[in-house]
């Protein structure tokens, strides 16, 4: 078998003409274009390389970005005042600070500071709470563009045994919610499957892969997933995004896992684009919510 290529990059870019079409609606009728505020803190090479799509992204569909790009030394209270500046601006609809941060900043205390209507990246306690009660205000962007990913590629997810190989904040808890939860007008995004949350400490993890009629593997750790842990015939999910050889990003999946499943998404050119584009959805999401 050669597993079928859920290919992020196209579905990235048709998920855009349909964004773009949106914001081009409300500007016509006068509104205000959605805005992005994107803050950037030192020269970590691969952020920056984020930070760049997501501005190429916004001007693709027509959506205005700032790009704040402070020092690698910015204290925690310059960062803190920043933000509450952005909070109150009434053209910046959507706040985005890239993670990693440099270790003087807490993680927590940046993604409190964040005003929950322009949480685009959903990570502050408000809009986890939300989406974990089944009423998500901002669906996170990655959990968000893997289920876009199966669901445009007509893989069944309700009923069917989901495992998630990675617990984090970012992926993989959100991932688990929104592959258990009910589908509902409120949360569109809800799978209705079965799940299974997986990690490094779960013993038998190939055991536990193998029950997976849809396995998403986002642990940070490079060919984690071997053949021998899937399925025959399943959707198999890369989420991770590790150095490679020659500056080249690899993933938790073995490539030779395409030989067994029957429809996988690679890295890169899988979620990674979808990431961004979610993320555009979410900005259109604040100025709505805002502005009207
Ligand atoms: N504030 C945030 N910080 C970070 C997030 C996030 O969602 N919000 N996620 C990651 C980085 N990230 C987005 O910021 C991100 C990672 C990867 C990609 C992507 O398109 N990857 C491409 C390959 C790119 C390459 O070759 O280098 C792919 O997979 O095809 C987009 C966004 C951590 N920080």
């Amino acid at each position: 078998m050669t597993a079928r290529v859920l290919d992020g990059k196209q579905l990235a870019q048709t998920m855009r003409v349909e964004i773009a079409a949106a914001v081009a609606a409300r500007t016509a009728a006068g509104k205000r274009p959605p805005g992005l505020a994107v803050v950037l803190i030192g020269d970590n090479k691969a952020s920056a390389a984020y930070v760049r799509n997501k501005q190429k992204g916004c001007a693709e569909v027509g959506m205005g970005s700032w790009l704040h790009h402070l020092p690698v030394h910015t204290s925690e209270s310059h960062l803190l005042a920043l933000l509450d500046t952005l909070n109150t601006d009434p053209a910046v609809h959507g706040i985005l600070v890239q993670l990693p941060l440099p270790p003087q900043i807490r993680e927590d205390a940046v993604i409190h500071a964040v005003g929950p209507r322009k949480d685009v990246d959903a990570f502050h306690p408000e809009n986890v709470g939300l989406l974990a009660a089944g009423f998500p205000r901002f669906v996170p962007c990655t959990p968000h563009g893997v289920v876009h990913l199966l669901r445009r590629n007509d893989v069944p997810l309700a009923g069917r045994e989901v495992v998630v190989v990675g617990r984090s904040n970012i992926v993989g808890k959100p991932l688990a919610l929104l592959m258990m939860q009910k589908a509902t007008t409120a949360n569109p995004a809800g799978c209705d499957a079965t799940v299974t949350v997986a990690h490094t400490r779960t013993p038998d993890l190939a055991a536990v892969c193998r029950r997976a009629d849809v396995l998403v593997a986002a642990v940070g750790r490079a060919g984690l997933i071997t053949p021998d842990m899937v399925k025959s015939g399943a959707a198999v999910v890369d989420v991770g995004t590790n150095p490679g050889a020659a500056g080249k990003l690899v993933g938790d999946v073995d490539p030779a896992v395409a030989g067994v499943a029957g429809a996988l998404s690679p890295v890169p050119g899988g979620v990674g684009p979808m990431t961004i584009t979610m993320l555009l959805a979410n900005t259109l999401r604040a100025a709505e919510l805002l502005d009207g």
